[in-house]
């Protein structure tokens, strides 16, 4: 019944959806309506399709009410309603409150639910159902209940057995209790999410989005959620979460993504990155434009064609005046150049009254009726004009560029880098120098950030860049248009924005019309990831120990509200800039105002496995308490020694040994960075097939990592090799062994040349 109703729905969008897609011409205000109910339309058919598998996986039974029959509940992946009976709910979207007790019932707190039902199901069919009785006295009867604080017993260790695909699954049949608060929690403020490995807080955390756009869905579909992640195979990893959870307003990103324009994936060394992630690199950055404002040591000669070529000499003194008035104008670098461009272009009308305008016969006693007087015969609308042509003059234009460039972010960042000069005259590492030409990373966007903070890259720049784009025009009569703007797209909003009229003027009308279309038809989601200044409603950010206080500026300033989820595990902090504590990471934004919640189950890793990686953390911090497994395998982790001339060899006997343990699953190598060349070859000989580079694909049977591409990955079945060099390619070692061992399912092997680490020693017993 309730997938006819869902056949109904997708046939309907449909038929919608072609409606809108047939319709063409019309006024603008007709095509953009069309965009919108394109979007809307296959959005639907999207989320519809999405929710195929398990529709319905739950159902609440509640105790009878005054000798009624007690009420049923069906619980799904959304809410479907009986068109022609009152719009009778039929299925309860799981986010819902009325599902609240299909997550949180208890036999010692029922909320009036008599048995909670799980149903699996396979494509159409009910394939299983797991019972749970609540009430007591029934239970008495049975025997049969609710377990210790673990829902649906049956369902979850199902789901945690299960093979894995390369690819996260939503959760939504079994999420526990304690996921259940977090998921829910109110969406002021910041909330912090800390948690050991496999304690479900990437799940969480996703699940939160999905839960926060169906509760606030007028809000936040339109100011749109970002979901930040470590890295573009985990955004992989996790990318097929949302659409199943029929949810699509959500921007899921990177660090490196997240300044319009830039692609910052390129990798840099661990202490680069570190040094770049400093607090102090605002200090350094706001030096690094001051720098560029110049003042030279010797007056500089300026050609005028108003002097028929001759030159003025425009003094240091002159040039510090007026630096200093723009500078102390308040305004930010690009947008105290116009107060700079008119401190010179006086002093320089200045200049040439003196030479042209000066009566040689001033000081005469014999040169007139009205000698001795004033030198200089200019009156004030001369000088007016003098100054409006000086404005379009070449070599004026290029002294005031020299002098004070209008900068953008990338200028300002790369020609830091580039020059050891300008480093050390912002007080920044020399270490930081590389070539203008090498690409962004990932630790460069906070920095860009900051920078286009510092130099007020607005709209009122893009005045200005037109501005004198059209001076050019005008003096060389060509498209300048064309060049300023052919690479930008005006967004709608500031079609109101008076201050851009004169920039939008400048467009033809018709071309204008046509850019607004393809605005309009952006979905928000794409807006946002096109504007730097999107204030987002709901910042999400998972593994977020690893960022550092820069980048931590930048989230600060694309969510004003502070409504976010920041989720993470601080015992797991490998980047050297990560966080050592959640105050230090957040109290400078907002200082005693985050709420933290623990998760404190191991839904991932069991038992055996747990109680080597117990032994790592107890290394790194004897006060950090691994989470609790839910399950244990029975399998025991295996731990083989070889010579280092051996590992190869053996590392391609056990991947074949484990590919073949892990059955239809997936099994994961981890090495250390430095082993790759190494050991990748003997790998690959084995099983050709297997996955391996800088973003592997993640359903390949068997994937090759380092403990960087692992993060928040899981496999049936993980092999780490030289656990020893793992600690030591990296000062946070200890932490990186750590997450590698608590990516198994199922199964652990751990193959080392020569010696373990101490803290797994221990753990052997050898
Ligand atoms: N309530 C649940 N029901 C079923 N599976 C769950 C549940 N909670 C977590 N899991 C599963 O446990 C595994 C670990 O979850 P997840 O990756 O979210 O953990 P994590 O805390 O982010 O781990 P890490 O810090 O190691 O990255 C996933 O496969 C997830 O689907």
């Amino acid at each position: 019944m309730l997938y006819g109703h869902l056949d109904r729905l997708r046939e309907d969008a449909s038929a919608h959806l072609q409606r809108a897609q047939r319709f063409t011409g019309g006024t603008p205000a007709d095509r953009s309506h069309r965009d919108s109910e394109t979007t809307l339309y296959t959005d639907r058919v999207g989320q519809y399709s999405a929710v195929e598998h398990g529709l319905c996986f739950g159902r609440l039974d509640f105790q009878p009410d005054n000798g009624s029959r007690g009420e049923v509940r069906y619980i799904g992946r959304i809410g479907i309603f009986d068109e022609d009976n009152d719009y009778e709910p039929l299925l309860i979207d799981w986010r819902a409150p009325a599902s609240r007790p299909f997550y949180l019932a208890t036999a010692a707190a029922p909320e009036g639910v008599r048995r909670r039902r799980h149903i699996r199901t396979d494509r159409r069919t009910v394939t299983g159902i797991d019972d749970e009785v609540l009430d007591l006295d029934e239970t008495h009867h049975t025997g049969r209940g609710a377990h210790d604080g673990v829902a649906g017993e049956a369902a979850l260790l199902s789901a945690l057995n299960a093979s894995r695909t390369g690819r996260m699954k939503d959760i939504v049949e079994t999420i526990q209790a304690e996921q259940d608060h977090v998921i829910r929690a109110d969406l002021n403020g910041v909330l912090v999410v800390q948690g050991g490995p496999g304690t479900g807080k990437t799940a969480v955390a996703l699940h939160r989005a999905a839960y926060l756009l169906y509760t606030h869905r007028q809000m936040l579909s339109s100011r749109v959620v970002l979901i930040v992640g470590p890295n573009p195979t985990f955004l992989r990893y996790i990318s097929q979460v949302l659409p199943s959870l029929a949810e699509t307003g959500v921007l899921l990103g990177t660090m490196g993504d997240l300044f319009p324009g830039v692609v910052a994936h390129t990798d840099e060394p661990a202490e680069i990155a570190e040094i770049k992630g400093r607090a102090a690199m605002v200090d350094v950055l706001a030096a690094a434009v001051q720098d560029r404002q110049r003042v030279p040591d010797e007056p500089i000669p300026i050609h005028l064609d108003i002097l028929d070529g001759a030159a003025v000499m425009l003094d240091p003194e002159v040039i510090a005046d007026a630096r200093d008035r723009a500078r102390h104008s308040g305004k930010l670098h690009n947008l105290a150049r116009p107060i700079f461009d008119t401190e010179i272009i006086h002093a320089l009308s200045l200049l040439v009254a003196d030479t042209i305008g000066i009566d040689p016969y001033a000081d005469d006693p014999l040169g007139g009726d009205d000698a001795p007087g004033d030198p200089q015969i200019l009156e004030e609308a001369d000088l007016a004009e003098i100054r409006r042509e000086l404005r379009g003059e070449a070599e004026v234009l290029g002294a005031l560029d020299w002098l004070w460039p209008i900068l953008t972010p990338q200028q300002l960042v790369a020609g830091l880098f580039a020059s050891t000069a300008r480093l050390t005259a912002a007080g920044a590492p020399l270490q930081l120098q590389r070539s203008a030409r090498s690409g962004w990373t990932p630790a460069d966007v906070p920095l860009l950030d900051e920078a286009a903070e510092l130099l007020g890259e607005d709209d009122t720049i893009r005045e200005i860049i037109a501005e004198r784009q059209r001076k050019r025009q005008i003096a060389y009569a060509e498209g300048a248009l064309e060049i300023a703007f052919g690479s930008r797209s005006i967004d709608v909003e500031d079609e109101d924005d008076p201050e851009l009229l004169s920039v939008t003027d400048l467009l033809e009308a018709d071309r204008l019309a046509e850019r607004q279309d393809e605005s309009s038809a952006l979905t928000p989601a794409e807006r946002a990831a096109a504007d730097r200044k999107w204030a987002f409603g709901h910042v999400i950010v998972d593994e977020a120990q690893e960022l550092s206080p820069m980048a931590w500026r930048l989230l600060m300033r694309r969510c004003p509200s502070r409504s976010m989820t920041v989720v993470g595990d601080v015992a797991q902090t490998g980047d050297l800039g990560g966080a050592a504590s959640w105050a230090s990471a957040l109290d400078p934004y907002v200082p005693g105002r985050w709420r933290l919640r623990e998760l404190t189950v191991n839904y991932r890793t069991p038992t055996e496995i747990m109680a080597v990686a117990a032994g790592v953390l107890a290394g790194i911090d004897p006060d950090l308490e691994p989470p609790r497994s839910v399950r244990a395998t029975g399998v025991d982790p295996w731990f083989r020694g070889v010579t280092p001339a051996r590992l190869p060899d053996a590392l391609a006997e056990a991947a074949l040994a484990e590919a073949a343990e892990a059955g239809d699953g997936r099994l994961g190598i981890i090495l250390p960075a430095g082993s790759f060349a190494d050991l990748v070859p003997a790998v690959l000989k084995a099983l050709p097939d297997a996955a391996v580079g800088d973003e592997p694909e993640l359903s390949a049977k068997v994937v090759v990592l380092t403990v960087k591409q692992a993060k928040g990955l899981e496999f049936d079945g993980v092999i780490v090799v030289d656990p020893d060099r793992i600690v030591e390619e990296s000062p946070r070692g200890a932490n990186d062994l750590y997450v590698a061992l608590t990516r198994a399912t199922q199964r652990l092997g751990v193959l080392y040349p020569g010696t373990l680490p101490d803290s797994l020693l221990a753990v052997v017993g050898m």
